[in-house]
């Protein structure tokens, strides 16, 4: 039948690979880790990066297009920067029958591709700040469990490279950047994040800081990594000899930063929206926020109702709001109904011959399936209300139940019983790597280890004397730990 076989609390992962398929977001493709993404996915994308793009535009980022492929002395020029990656690179080693002289590797990520030409380009003061983005796509090869959206070999990102002469450039735009990931994530697809600062242990590598926005998904205990914006210092300078000339006539290296989100974000939004009747679209995200569906009577006024429809969708479209009819005979309305909410529509809109003679419609709204007689005349307004009030309350949910998922602790015991209970935890910490890598060795387990998300910008207060959770050493900063994706 139309129903999912899944239910979201009890078989989250088969309810999720069952909801992004019946949502038709997905087509499952016949190499593991990479997947079809169909228009209801490629929609979501396209609005997100309508929205991303604009905004660096005003920042004066200008977009560029480097190639896909990487030799392989340019990919290994620095070691330290990819030595832990080096599994997840694919590579081409044959064209036709033919081995290559090189093999060349396919863009995991692309500092290695730029930053030779950034060198190239960057003489004296006057070409700073050199501020580029490109929308693309990258490979990684990972074997740990794919997942649609959320863990794929390839998937599509906008990468930022940018280079400045001086530290504080830098660090500006750096959080600049993370708060334009933060209204991508809470603005339109209705999922809070905390904005912190990866540990050193969690950290880029190749960097000097990471920022990131983290995401949580209640049903798995899971923190994910929403988006990520670096600070990488002087490391690629001094790696690529990315020098110009200061003010002073001196030679200095430029400072950087590289920042990415990908189309992980659609994955986050249907793990933190979706229900047991499908996928649940925040309206700012969905190409159709409005379908308007005919509930013809044998003997009604067919043609008076199909009308009545088509005007509605009219009179929508032309005051901006994504509405469309579904005027199939070969579909029954009830059909019709269940085949949207599994598609996440955020409101439907019904018009039978009680409506249309009383002149009003039906609406229906997706997230929480209350019903509103609306007279035809005030259908633009009420629509627009409800399309703003969904994507309201579609926030407010998700905080509230990420909130409850959020458990202070002070001691192991504490720490260890929240992470039993899927809990995001916010601890004090003692901000020492090992002690990070003993709180992983201390937590393994076939749900995979526990491990720091962020220390939030956001910093609660830390009472003299506070003692670490793990180590009992005295306590730096608040952070959030948990499992992960
Ligand atoms: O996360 C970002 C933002 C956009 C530009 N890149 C940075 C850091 C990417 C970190 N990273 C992440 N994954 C990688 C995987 C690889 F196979 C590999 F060779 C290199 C990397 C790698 O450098
Ligand atoms: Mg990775």
């Amino acid at each position: 039948g139309l129903g999912l076989s899944y239910k979201k609390d009890e078989n989250f992962g088969e309810w999720y690979s069952e909801v992004v398929v019946n949502g038709e977001m997905i087509e499952y493709y016949d190499i593991s880790g990479c997947y079809i993404l169909r228009p209801w996915a490629m929609s979501i994308w396209e609005i997100m990066q309508t929205f991303f793009d604009a905004e660096i535009k005003k920042m004066k980022i200008k977009n560029c297009y480097f190639p896909l492929f990487v030799s392989s002395g340019v990919l290994q020029k620095e070691k330290d920067h990819i030595e832990g990656f080096a599994p997840e690179v694919a590579w081409v080693t044959k064209s036709g029958e033919s081995e290559l002289e090189m093999p060349i590797a396919i863009r995991p990520t692309s500092e290695t591709v730029m930053y030779p030409y950034f060198s190239k380009w960057i003489r004296g003061h006057r070409d700073l700040p050199l501020r580029l983005n490109q929308w693309c796509n990258v490979v990684r090869w990972e074997f740990s469990n794919p997942t649609p959206f959320i863990r794929s070999r390839e998937f599509l990102w906008q990468e930022g490279h940018t280079a400045f002469a001086t530290k504080e450039e830098a660090d500006t735009e750096v959080l600049d950047i993370l708060e334009l990931y933060r209204r991508i994530y809470e603005e339109f697809l209705a999922v809070p994040v905390i904005k912190g600062k990866k540990s050193e242990h969690e950290k880029f590598a190749g960097g000097l800081y990471t920022t990131t926005v983290e995401a949580f998904v209640p049903n798995t205990g899971r923190g994910v990594q929403g988006a990520t914006s670096h600070c990488l210092g002087q490391n690629f300078a001094k790696m690529f000899e990315i020098n110009f000339e200061n003010e002073k006539g001196e030679k200095a290296m430029v400072w950087q930063n590289s920042w990415a989100y990908t189309t992980r974000t659609i994955g986050v939004m249907i793990m933190v929206h979706g229900d047991d009747k499908g996928l649940v679209l925040p309206p700012k995200v969905a190409s159709v926020q409005v379908i308007v569906i005919p509930v013809p009577y044998k003997d009604a006024d067919t043609k008076g109702i199909f009308d009545a429809c088509a005007a509605t969708v009219k009179s929508l479209n032309e005051s901006g709001i994504r509405a469309e009819a579904d005027f199939r005979d070969n579909y029954s309305p009830g059909w019709k109904y269940s085949h949207w909410e599994m598609k996440g529509v955020p409101l439907r809109i019904e018009i039978g011959p009680k409506d249309y003679a009383n002149n009003q419609v039906r609406a229906v709204r997706r997230d929480n399936a209350t019903k509103h007689d609306i007279p035809m005349a005030d259908v633009v307004e009420r629509v627009k209300d409800m399309l703003d009030n969904i994507q309201q309350s579609l926030f407010d949910a998700a905080k509230e139940k990420r909130d409850v998922c959020i458990e202070v602790v002070h001691t192991w015991e504490e720490f260890a019983e929240a992470l039993g209970q899927k809990k995001m935890i916010l601890a004090p910490w003692c901000d020492e790597e090992e002690v990070e890598r003993d709180v992983k060795t201390r937590t393994k387990g076939e749900m995979g280890a526990a491990k720091s998300l962020c220390s939030p910008f956001q910093q609660p207060e830390l009472p003299e004397g506070t003692l670490c959770f793990a180590s009992g050493k005295p306590a730096k900063k608040w952070t959030y730990w948990g499992r992960s994706y």
